[in-house]
C-alpha cells in the first residue's frame, strides 16, 4: 500500500467512525443496554478510533439490534392499538360532529394500514393529537384538511353550540332547587353575555360537582329514611317476640291455675260422696270455695294485667305502624315528585323527550293491541337562532316557553306533547285520521305565526315548521319518527312556516 492509499483510507475511516458516531447518538433511547453499547462504540471510534474493540462493540449492538427489531414491531403494534381505542371512543363523544366524525373514521382507515418503522408510527400520533384538539377547541388543524376557525370557542362549532344548550338546560333545572344560589346566577349570566371555551369548561366543572353533590346528599337522605323505617321494623319486631313470650307464660300460669280448679272440685266431689257428718262437708267445702275463689282471683288479677301489657303493646305497635305510614308517605311523595322532576322540561314545564319515549313505549303497545290511529308530529321553530342572536338567549327561552304554552292550549285532551331538545316539539296524536292531524296542525300552525311576539319594543313574528306521519301497519316508533322528521325537513326545504304529512 503506498502512501496515497494509506491517506485514503485514513480519510475513509474517519468518514465512517464519525457517521457511526452521529448514527449512534441518533438511535439512543431505545433501550438502556444499546445505548449503553452504544457509548462504548462511540467511545471506541473517537478520537483515533481503536477498530479491533470497535468491530466487538459492533457485533455485540448486532445481535441487540436483531432483538429490538421484535420489540419495535410489538411497541408500534401497542401503540396502534391504544390510538385506534382512543379515536373510537371520541368518535363516540363527537358523534353530533359530521367533520370530526367523518375524520375521525379516516384515521381510523389509515390505522388499518401496515406500519413498518418506528417512524412512520409519529405522523399517526400527530393526526389523533390534531383530532383530539378539534374536538376540544372546535379548531380543525390544516392537517385535517377542514376549514380552520379563528375563534376558539366558535359559537358556530355543534359541539360547542350543544355543550351550552345542555348546560343552560342543567342549569334551568338546578335554578328551580337552589333560586338563589351565587354560582349558578353568576354562570347563567355569563352564558347569556357569550362565554369563551376556557369559562364554559369551568362552568361545565361547577355544575358537574353540583350534580355529584347533589346526587350524593340524595343518596344519603335515601340511605336515611331506609334506617329509620328498618329501625322502626325492627322495633315492631321486638315488642310482638316480647308479646308472644309473656303470652306462653300467661298460659301456663293458666294451665295450672286450672289444675289447682280442678284438684279442689275433684275434693269437693270427694266431699260430697265420703264425708259423714254434714259439719265435715260443709268445713271441707268452704275450704276448697275459698281456695277456688283465690285461685280465681289470681287468675283474673292474671289476665287482667296480660290484657293490659297486649293493650299497651298493641297501642304502642300502632302509633309506631302510623309513624312509619307518615314516613313512607312522605318519601313516596319525593319519589314522585322526582320522577315528575325527571320527566319535566325546566323551561317550559313540558314532558321531556324521557317522558316522551315512556309515552310513546305505551301508545305504540295499545296501537299494536287496537290498531287504533296514531300519528306523530315534529314541530321546528323557524329561524329560532336569530330570536337568540337579535334578542338573546332570555328572549329566546321565553320564546320557547310561548310557544310551548301555546302548542299545549291546541291540543285534544288525549294527544300528548314533549319538548323534543332545543327548539323542537313533539306530538303524539291518538285517534286521528290523517286529515284530522293535518287540519288540526294548521290551526296550530295558523294561531302561533299570530301571536303577538314583542322584543326590545319590535313586533315579531314567530312561526315553526310541522311534520306529521300516521303509523302504518309493520311499522316502528323509529320508523314513523323519521317519516315524520323528513316532512319536517320538507317544510324547511320548502319555505318553512308550513305542516307537511303522509
Ligand atoms: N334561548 C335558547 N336557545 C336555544 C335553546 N336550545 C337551543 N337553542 C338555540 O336554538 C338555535 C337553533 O338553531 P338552528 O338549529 O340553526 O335552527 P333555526 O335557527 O331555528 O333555523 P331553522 O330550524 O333552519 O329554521 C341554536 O342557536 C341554539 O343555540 C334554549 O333552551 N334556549
Amino acid at each position: 500500500m503506498d502512501a496515497k492509499q494509506l491517506q485514503s483510507y485514513k480519510q475513509h475511516s474517519t468518514l465512517l467512525s464519525q457517521f457511526i458516531v452521529r448514527l449512534s447518538a441518533f438511535y439512543e433511547g431505545l433501550s438502556d443496554d444499546l445505548d449503553k453499547e452504544l457509548q462504548t462504540l462511540r467511545g471506541h471510534l473517537s478520537g483515533t478510533p481503536n477498530f479491533t474493540l470497535a468491530t466487538v462493540s459492533i457485533n455485540k449492538l448486532n445481535r441487540a439490534l436483531q432483538s429490538q427489531e421484535i420489540t419495535v414491531k410489538k411497541y408500534n403494534a401497542d401503540a396502534i392499538a391504544r390510538l385506534e381505542k382512543s379515536i373510537k371512543v371520541l368518535q363516540k363523544v363527537v358523534f353530533e360532529n359530521e367533520a370530526l366524525k367523518q375524520n375521525a373514521t379516516k384515521q381510523l382507515i389509515t390505522l388499518h394500514q401496515p406500519v413498518g418503522d418506528l417512524f412512520s408510527i409519529y405522523p399517526l400520533f400527530q393526526q389523533a393529537l390534531d383530532l383530539h384538539h378539534s374536538a376540544l377547541t372546535g379548531q380543525f388543524p390544516d392537517a385535517l384538511n377542514t376549514p380552520t376557525t379563528a375563534d376558539n370557542a366558535d359559537p358556530a362549532n355543534p359541539l360547542y353550540k350543544s355543550i351550552l344548550e345542555e348546560l343552560n338546560q342543567l342549569l334551568d333545572s338546578y335554578a328551580q332547587k337552589m333560586p338563589n344560589d351565587v354560582k349558578l346566577l353568576d354562570i347563567k349570566n355569563k352564558l347569556s353575555s357569550g362565554m369563551d371555551e376556557d369559562e364554559l369548561l369551568k362552568s361545565c366543572v361547577i355544575v358537574l360537582r353540583m350534580i355529584v353533590q347533589d346526587a350524593m346528599s340524595e343518596a344519603s337522605l335515601t340511605g336515611k329514611v331506609i334506617q329509620s323505617l328498618h329501625n322502626s321494623l325492627a322495633k315492631v319486631g321486638n315488642e310482638i317476640q316480647v308479646s308472644m313470650e309473656d303470652s306462653r307464660s300467661q298460659f301456663k300460669q293458666r294451665q295450672a291455675g286450672n289444675a289447682v280448679l280442678q284438684s279442689h272440685i275433684e275434693t269437693i266431689e270427694e266431699a260430697v260422696n265420703h264425708s259423714e257428718s254434714f259439719d265435715t262437708l260443709k268445713e271441707q267445702t268452704q275450704y276448697c270455695v275459698q281456695n277456688i275463689a283465690q285461685t280465681l282471683n289470681q287468675q283474673i288479677q292474671a289476665d287482667t294485667a296480660g290484657q293490659e301489657q297486649l293493650m299497651n303493646l298493641l297501642g304502642s305497635m300502632q302509633s309506631r305502624i302510623e309513624q312509619l305510614q307518615q314516613q313512607t308517605n312522605i318519601y313516596k311523595k319525593k319519589l314522585a315528585e322526582q320522577l315528575s322532576l325527571s320527566q319535566t322540561d325546566p323551561l317550559t314545564r313540558l314532558p321531556n323527550r324521557q317522558a316522551y319515549n315512556d309515552k310513546l313505549s305505551k301508545a305504540f303497545q295499545k296501537w299494536q293491541d287496537t290498531s287504533e290511529d296514531l300519528a306523530v308530529a315534529i314541530i321546528d321553530i323557524d329561524h329560532f337562532k336569530s330570536i337568540n342572536d337579535r334578542f338573546g338567549h332570555a328572549a329566546g327561552d321565553k320564546t320557547l316557553q310561548v310557544v310551548g304554552r301555546h302548542l299545549k292550549q291546541h291540543l285534544s285532551k288525549d294527544a300528548f306533547i314533549a319538548r323534543w331538545g332545543g327548539e323542537e316539539f313533539v306530538l303524539l296524536l291518538p285517534r286521528n285520521t290523517m286529515k284530522e292531524v293535518k287540519d288540526g296542525l294548521e290551526k296550530m300552525r295558523q294561531a302561533l305565526s299570530e301571536l303577538p311576539f314583542k322584543f326590545k319594543q319590535e313586533k315579531v313574528t314567530i312561526t315553526a315548521s310541522f311534520g306529521a306521519s300516521l303509523f302504518k301497519k309493520g311499522d316502528t316508533p323509529e320508523q314513523v319518527f323519521d317519516r315524520a322528521d323528513n316532512y319536517l325537513y320538507q317544510a324547511k326545504r320548502e319555505g318553512r312556516n308550513q305542516v307537511v304529512t303522509d
